[in-house]
């Protein structure tokens, strides 16, 4: 389970995130939706350490997250697909997906299963990452955080530029995820992205979530939607 708790987080003297807490349960997806800038992406960047949080907790299955420095995080089950992919892009697909493997030690099944997962992979193993199309590089960015075999998955706008088959299939991994159990904390931009998949939705607003609600509920009801913010 993952646990944010009055978690404080500012970029110079601007604060970014305001007591924000959140909490996900074991095989849960759970989207965060708001406005931009509204604080969506550093609350995943402090998750993994990347944002100090000043004040406040961030525990996973117990664990305190925001006492360890950021290249322990993923040791600890977290995987990460940050807007824009990050990729390492000099090196090669398999190079970039044996980071993910080594993070946590996966085993070839893990492999196995990634590549079935995203086939294309399969034939670019040798490529340079940074050759690849925006798509192609979308994919490798996800098989990559599922390669550390995560108990926490963060995506950050994962459909961003895909087309409808891509965009399928990085749902049916989620669920996919959702049955072994995996945590999945999920940023949109768009409602009708999230409502097919996600169980609840957390509304950030100013850098705190001032709403929580089941998908279910959100799809029966659009007014609640635009009660929150309009989008
Ligand atoms: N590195 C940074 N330095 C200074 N300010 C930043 C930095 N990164 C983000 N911010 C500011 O923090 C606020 C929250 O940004 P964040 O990226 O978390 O929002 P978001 O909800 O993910 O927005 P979007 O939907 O546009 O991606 C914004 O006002 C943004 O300008």
């Amino acid at each position: 389970m993952l646990e944010m708790r009055g978690v404080d987080c500012f970029y110079g003297e601007a604060q970014v995130l305001r007591s924000f807490s959140l909490t996900a349960e074991k095989g849960e997806i759970l989207c965060l939706l708001g406005r931009n800038g509204a604080g969506k992406t550093t609350a995943l960047k402090a998750i993994m350490g990347l944002v100090a949080a000043r004040g406040g907790s961030i525990s996973l299955d117990g664990t305190e997250l925001s006492k360890l420095p950021a290249h322990e995080v993923p040791r600890h089950g977290v995987g990460y697909v940050p807007q824009g992919r990050r990729l390492f892009s000099d090196l090669t697909v398999m190079e970039n997906l044996r980071v993910g493997l080594m993070t946590r030690n996966s085993g070839p099944e893990v492999l196995e299963h990634v590549l079935a997962l995203f086939p294309l992979l399969k034939d670019r193993l040798s490529q340079r990452a940074g050759t690849m199309s925006g798509g192609e590089q979308q994919m490798l960015a996800m098989a990559r955080a599922l390669c550390i075999s995560p108990k926490l998955l963060l995506l950050d706008e994962p459909t961003e530029g895909l087309m409808p088959a891509m965009i399928a299939r990085i749902r049916q991994s989620v669920l996919d995820l959702k049955e072994h159990g995996v945590t999945t904390l999920l940023v949109e931009q768009r409602v009708d992205a999230v409502l097919p998949v996600a169980d609840r939705v957390a509304f950030v607003e100013n850098g705190r979530v001032t709403g929580l609600e089941s998908a279910a509920d959100l799809a029966k009801d659009r007014a609640l939607i635009d009660r929150y913010v309009g989008i």
